[in-house]
């Protein structure tokens, strides 16, 4: 049965996006089946992934809307062993639409389910805010994967965060967990960076992933050309460190 993990930070430019399409492409490339589900308007997982999101038939805003299934949504192998779950622009009306509507936070949750067991991975982008999209996210995944930027302003936001996780758990989802938080944009030649690793571990009573993502160009440089970092350039530090961050993922589902 497939193991449905968010990644999510309602604080912009973290290396959401980064982490879900490099896990989900490191996670594929050991072999395991992946459904790569894009919950931002911004459609950037989608096209990092090689998708074209505006030529998508059915995207995320069709299976929220209610207009599509969602076997009629997956773009089905996108990449070896990746299917992807498109959004693009169109999901940013989902919200409004959504008012009103009976049971709008299990609306993804209610389809994914009746795919989930054709995957190992569900990987899914939310978008930076706290909203109906995100809400739907989490009450669909089993666990919630929180990406930090290794700047001054790291733990701002945060507890609104854990806050949030911990509100859907007891009304929406009781089996959610945080899974751990990862570090991204990592620079090894400031003190900046060391220093935010250490104020956060003394701080946040959360499991920390080991891999610590540096800040690495080529992980810039891959989504315009439409390539995970495995495939744009496999020897980079990038693509060595989302490879043992997957590792450590699937480690901690075989505990
Ligand atoms: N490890 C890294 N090294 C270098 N650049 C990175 C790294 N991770 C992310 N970036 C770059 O930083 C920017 C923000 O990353 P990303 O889009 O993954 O963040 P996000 O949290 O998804 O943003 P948003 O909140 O807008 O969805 C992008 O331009 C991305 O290419
Ligand atoms: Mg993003």
């Amino acid at each position: 049965m497939g193991r449905i993990i968010a990644i999510a930070n309602q604080k912009g430019g973290v290396g959401k996006t980064t982490t879900a399409i490099n896990l989900s492409s490191s996670l594929a490339s050991m072999g395991k089946k992946v459904l790569s589900l894009d919950m931002d308007p911004q459609g950037n997982m989608t096209s990092g992934l090689g998708v074209d999101k505006d030529e998508a038939e059915k995207t995320v805003y069709d299976l929220i809307i209610g207009n599509a299934g969602v076997e009629e949504c997956i773009c089905r192998d996108a990449l070896e062993n990746i299917d992807v779950l498109p959004s693009n622009i169109d999901l940013s009306a989902a919200e409004i639409e959504l008012i009103g509507v009976d049971n709008k936070e299990y609306i993804l949750k209610n389809e994914i389910d009746k795919v989930k067991d054709n995957y190992d991975f569900i990987i899914i982008d939310c978008p930076p805010a706290l909203s109906m999209l995100t809400i739907n996210a989490m009450t669909t995944a089993d666990s919630v994967i929180v990406p930090i930027q290794c700047e001054y302003y790291a733990l701002e936001g945060l507890s609104q965060l854990i806050h949030t996780i911990e509100l859907v758990k007891e009304r929406l989802n009781p089996h959610l967990e945080i899974e751990g938080v990862v570090f991204t944009m990592y620079d090894a030649r400031t003190n900046l960076s060391l220093q935010v690793v250490e104020n956060v571990k003394d701080n946040l009573n959360q499991n920390i992933y080991k891999t610590i993502i540096p800040r690495n160009i080529r992980l810039a440089e891959a989504p315009s050309y439409g390539m995970p970092i495995n495939l744009y350039d496999p020897k980079s530090t990038g693509a060595e460190s989302y490879m043992l961050l997957a590792e450590e993922v699937i480690n901690k589902g075989e505990e």
